[in-house]
């Protein structure tokens, strides 16, 4: 698929996370592939999913397009934190390769602009570059990344960690920027995403509030949690 023909299924259109984490009940790629055919039927125009093997099965198991990562760690630079990460979610089968697009040093000692440069050598997939502020933006843009994501907005130290998405962030590079801005972090509702389009994004990834039952459950009983008992 080419460039255009994946931003037109985008756009403005909602992006599913289906990711189950170490140790977790539903940490397997089969589960994470039902998971992701259940969000195409309720309309998802995408699948975000993370590990090779679960972006091997999703990609088999639906027919949106995929965007693929793996997490190494889960601190400092661990989305696809290198070139060889990266070229191993598109031969799994991604149609678009999210990426750690903020300023950090990366483990394998390449800059974004280098990963990305070496990447298009080895894969045709779209780069979408996973940031955490405006300055990351703007280098991921200088970089040559295909996609800005607010994926790490609140998470590098550099912003706040917003209840709902960063929507500030997202009307800046909104603003700011010719490159798609995928909206994602902490959209909760259908209202936020909403939102999220009406404050300049290009197209919208919920993750936990869709497919993360554990965290989906603990915010109902907090909820009914009567406040001076331990029930
Ligand atoms: C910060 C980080 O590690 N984000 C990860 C990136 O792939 C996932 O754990 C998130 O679930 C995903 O970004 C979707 O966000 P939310 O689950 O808030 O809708």
């Amino acid at each position: 698929m080419d460039r255009t023909a994946l931003l037109d299924q985008l756009r403005a259109r909602l992006i599913v996370s289906c990711q189950a984490y170490p140790g977790e009940p539903m940490r397997d790629p089969r589960t994470m592939a039902q998971v992701a055919q259940a969000a195409v039927a309720g309309g998802a125009a995408a699948i975000r999913a993370q590990g090779e093997e679960d972006v091997r099965q999703v990609s088999s198991a639906v027919d949106v397009p995929v965007i693929g990562l793996i997490k190494d760690g889960n601190d400092g630079v661990f989305i696809t934190p290198t070139l060889e990460h990266a070229l191993t979610v598109a031969r799994a089968g991604a149609q678009v390769v999210a990426l750690d697009g903020t300023r950090r040093p990366r483990p394998d000692g390449r800059t974004l602009a280098e990963t990305i440069a070496e990447f298009r050598d080895g894969s045709d997939a779209l780069l979408m570059a996973d940031c955490g502020s405006v300055g990351d933006a703007l280098g991921a843009v200088e970089a040559g990344a295909d996609l800005i994501g607010t994926t790490l907005a609140g998470y590098t130290g550099e912003r706040p960690r917003t209840d709902g998405p960063d929507l500030a962030l997202l009307e800046d590079l909104a603003a700011r920027l010719d490159v798609p801005v995928i909206a994602e972090g902490r959209i909760h509702s259908p209202a936020q995403a909403a939102e999220t389009l009406a404050a300049g994004a290009f197209a919208v990834c919920v993750g936990t509030a869709i497919t993360h039952p554990t965290t989906i459950t603990s915010w109902f009983t907090e909820a009914l949690a009567v406040p001076g008992t331990d029930g």
